[in-house]
């Protein structure tokens, strides 16, 4: 039995993503909650054939706590995207407290939840959830992420078509690390599992690099204004979802990158902070998942200069957004 939960189910990437796990046989409750419509998609969703239950909230009558309820797994895609011009940071103003009151909201009645953190700038939101959680006693750094899959789905893609296999897309894994904007979306193209092809040049790696880093940004640009990535990240969103689900159902060996708080619990954390030679309180790396959440975090393994470079770019604006999530709620009056 999996109760997943959707908070902001009714916006571009909720509703999606909200069907994506109704179609997942392993999902057998699906609450919905939003501010608006929830309802609705409820209903809509309800008459497909596969197992889940779906029940749809709105805040009157403890609407966010009704939805809660039971939850294993709590995905959060809540909160105002993008639009031309615009910095992930540049959401913070709005994003923040969508995402520290619907954290209070998890730690009164799902703390012991997997939750999966969409709403950017994630680089700020995760810290913000943990540093909730910590506030009401319920942290626990195994059981909160950052989303980045859609990093690692566009890293896939843009190397098959550098490729020139579109077919090998599914097939092909790049680790991307760091975090989710910008410069501190880090992608280990020397690690591609289908190596790029011999005599790649370093400008094109650059190139390939440049568009990983600011595949968000080639959407927002595409949309002229009506938004971000929605489609593609419901995709990766699901992507994940079930690669949490599998593994708490038991699944041995499920590896994938997300944004995780470097503790020296679960194992490796404190072996990566002295890998990138920072610091830091969270960073994307590969995790591996298992029963209890994260189960150990991944070295980067070997890089190339050009990477380590990257990495090095990376750091400053990664503990910045970082500072900013955990100061907004030493700030806050919970
Ligand atoms: N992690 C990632 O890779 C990605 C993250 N995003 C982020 O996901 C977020 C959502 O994007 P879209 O779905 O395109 O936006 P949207 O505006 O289409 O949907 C957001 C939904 O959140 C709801 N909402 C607002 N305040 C809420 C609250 N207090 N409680 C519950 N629901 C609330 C809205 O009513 C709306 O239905 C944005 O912050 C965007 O930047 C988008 C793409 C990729
Ligand atoms: O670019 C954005 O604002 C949305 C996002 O995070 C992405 O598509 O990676």
């Amino acid at each position: 039995m999996v109760k997943a939960v959707v908070l902001g189910a009714a916006g571009g990437i909720g509703q999606p993503l909200s069907l994506l796990l109704k179609a997942n046989p392993a999902v057998t409750e699906l609450g919905l909650y939003d501010i608006v419509n929830t309802p609705g998609v409820a209903a809509d969703l309800s008459h497909i054939s596969t197992p889940a239950k779906v029940v749809g909230y709105l805040p009157p009558d403890d609407g966010l706590a009704k939805t809660l309820k039971g939850a294993d797994i709590v995905v959060i895609p809540a909160g105002v995207p993008r639009k031309p011009g615009m910095t992930r940071d540049d959401l913070f103003k709005i994003n923040a407290g969508i995402v520290r009151d619907l954290a209070t909201g998890i730690a009164k009645a799902a703390p012991k939840a997997f939750v999966l953190v969409i709403s950017n700038p994630v680089n700020s939101t995760v810290p913000i959830v943990a540093e909730v959680f910590k506030q009401h006693g319920v942290f626990d750094p195994k059981r909160l992420f950052g989303v980045t899959t859609l990093d690692v789905v566009r890293a896939s893609t843009f190397v098959a078509e550098v490729i020139g296999d579109l077919g090998k897309a599914p097939s092909i894994t790049v680790p991307v690390v760091g975090g989710h904007s910008g410069i501190t979306i880090v992608p280990l193209l020397s690690q591609s599992s289908t190596p790029l092809p011999s005599g790649f040049a370093q400008a094109e790696l650059e190139k390939l690099t440049n568009r990983i880093q600011y595949g968000g940004d080639e959407v927002v640009k595409a949309k002229d204004g009506a938004g971000s990535a929605t489609l593609s990240m419901a995709y990766a969103g699901a992507e994940f979802a079930q690669k949490v689900i599998r593994a708490i159902k038991g699944e041995k060996g499920i590896v994938a990158p997300t944004f995780v708080h470097l503790s020296s619990e679960p194992a490796g954390g404190a072996a990566l902070k002295k890998e990138i030679g920072k610091d830091l309180e969270y960073f994307s790396a590969p995790v591996e998942l298992g029963p209890d959440g994260v189960a150990s975090i991944k070295s980067l393994a070997k890089l190339t200069d050009y990477e380590k470079g990257l990495i090095d770019a990376a750091i400053p604006e990664l503990a910045t957004n970082i500072e900013k999530g955990v100061s907004f709620i030493s700030a806050s009056k919970l």
